[in-house]
C-alpha cells in the first residue's frame, strides 16, 4: 500500500515566511527552519539543512524572493543593481547542482520582464514566482516518474544512490520519482539503498522516504554494491544528478561513479532521472563542472562525535563526474534521452513538457 497521500513537502511558503524541512535531523525529528530573511535561506543551503540539487533551486528562489524585499532602492535602476548582487550571492551558496543557477535566472527573469510595474509590485511577483516553482518541479517529478517506471522491472531489483526523492526535490523526487511510479503502477521490485557517506542521504532519507511509501527496501553500505551486482542481484540502477552537460555527462554525489562503472561492468543499464533545470546548456563536458569541496571534519566526525584520530586530514569532494559512455539513458519530463546526447539533449531542452 502507498502512502502517498502523505507527502513529504521539504520546502514550502507559509505566508510571508520560507520553511525548509531540517534534513540534518531526519530520520528522528522532522522541524521546520523558517527563513523570513535571504541570509537564513542561504544559510539553509550551505549547512545542507536543505539539500538535494531541485530543492537547493527552490531554496535559492525563495532567498532572492526574500532578498528583493530587504532592498533599500528609490528607483528601478537601483533596485536592479542591488537585485543582481544578491542573485549572485545566492548562486555561490552551492557550486555544483545547476537547478541553483536556473532558478535564480528564473527569478531575474521575473524581474526584467516587469520593470515598468513598480518596485513594491515586482518584490511581490518574485514570492509568486517562488511558489510556482515549488508546484511545477513537483509535476516535472511526477512528469519524470511517468516516464522512468517503464526501466524498473516488473519484479527483481533497483539499486539507488545518495536522495533523489521527494526531501530532494519540491516533492515526489526524481530517481525516487520513478521508483514511486513503478510501485504506484503495482510493480513488485525490491529497492537497494546505498549508505551514501558521509551524509548518509541513503540511510538516513531514501530509507524513510521508502517505509514511509510502503516500497520495500534494504539499506546497504556503498562498498557492497559491486558485490551484489556480481552475484546478479541487481537489474537497474537508477540516480538523480546535479549538473548534467551538454554532452550527457553527469555529475552527482560523489561515489555515483564508481556505481556506474561497476554497473557498466556487469551489463546493468544505468540511469540517471533528472528535470531539464538540472542541464547546463553552457558546458560542453563534464570536467568543466565545479565540484564542491566541503570541511573534511563532515567526514572525520559522525553525529559531532570523532571517528578518525584528531589531526587526521580528510578530503571530502562532495560530488562526482560520471562520463556519459556510462550512462544508458537521461529520464526527463520531456522523455528518456538516449545516444547520441549531445544531439538529443538539445532536441529536449526544445521540447514542450508533458507526457
Ligand atoms: C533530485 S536530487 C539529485 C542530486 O542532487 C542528488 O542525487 C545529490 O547528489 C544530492 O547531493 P546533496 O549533497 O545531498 O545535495
Amino acid at each position: 500500500m502507498s502512502n502517498s497521500g502523505m507527502a513529504i513537502r521539504p520546502v514550502l511558503w507559509d505566508g510571508d515566511v520560507f520553511r525548509v524541512l531540517d534534513q540534518r535531523l531526519l530520520p528522528h525529528k522532522e522541524h521546520y527552519i523558517d527563513c523570513d530573511t535571504s541570509d537564513k535561506a542561504i544559510r539553509a543551503i550551505k549547512n545542507m539543512a536543505v539539500r538535494g540539487a531541485p530543492a537547493v533551486g527552490l531554496t535559492g528562489a525563495a532567498a532572492v524572493a526574500l532578498g528583493a524585499r530587504e532592498i533599500d532602492a528609490r528607483d528601478v535602476d537601483t533596485f536592479m543593481k542591488k537585485f543582481d548582487r544578491l542573485c549572485d550571492r545566492v548562486k555561490r551558496a552551492r557550486p555544483t547542482g545547476y537547478n541553483l543557477e536556473w532558478a535564480v535566472e528564473q527569478m531575474r527573469l521575473v524581474v526584467v520582464e516587469n520593470l515598468s510595474i513598480g518596485i513594491d509590485a515586482i518584490v511581490e511577483k518574485l514570492r509568486e514566482k517562488s511558489e510556482a516553482l515549488i508546484n511545477e518541479d513537483i509535476e516535472v517529478n511526477r512528469a519524470i516518474g511517468a516516464w522512468g517506471k517503464d526501466v524498473i522491472p516488473a519484479e527483481g531489483a533497483v539499486l539507488t544512490y545518495c536522495n533523489a526523492g521527494g526531501l530532494a526535490t519540491g516533492g515526489y523526487g526524481t530517481a525516487l520519482g520513478v521508483i514511486r511510479a513503478a510501485w504506484e503502477e503495482g510493480k513488485k521490485f525490491h529497492v537497494f539503498a546505498c549508505e551514501t557517506r558521509p551524509y548518509l542521504q541513503g540511510s538516513r532519507l531514501t530509507m524513510f522516504e521508502l517505509l514511509k511509501e510502503g516500497i520495500p527496501a534494504t539499506l546497504i553500505t556503498d562498498n557492497a554494491a559491486g558485490f551484489l551486482m556480481q552475484k546478479k542481484k541487481i537489474n537497474v540502477v537508477v540516480v538523480g544528478a546535479d549538473r548534467i552537460t551538454a554532452n550527457g555527462d553527469v555529475a552527482n554525489k560523489i561515489g555515483t561513479y564508481s556505481l556506474a562503472v561497476l554497473a557498466k561492468t556487469h551489463n546493468i543499464p544505468f540511469y540517471v532521472a533528472a528535470p531539464r533545470s538540472t542541464i547546463d546548456p553552457m558546458k560542453s563536458r563534464g570536467d568543466q563542472i565545479p565540484i564542491e569541496e566541503r570541511p573534511g571534519r563532515e567526514i572525520t566526525h559522525l553525529g559531532g562525535k570523532a571517528i578518525a584520530p584528531a589531526g587526521t586530514e580528510a578530503l571530502y569532494l562532495a560530488f562526482d563526474v560520471t562520463p556519459s559512455r556510462y550512462v544508458s539513458g537521461i529520464i526527463t519530463e520531456v522523455g528518456i534521452i538516449t545516444r547520441p546526447y549531445t544531439r538529443n539533449i538539445r532536441l529536449a531542452l526544445q521540447k514542450e513538457a508533458g507526457k
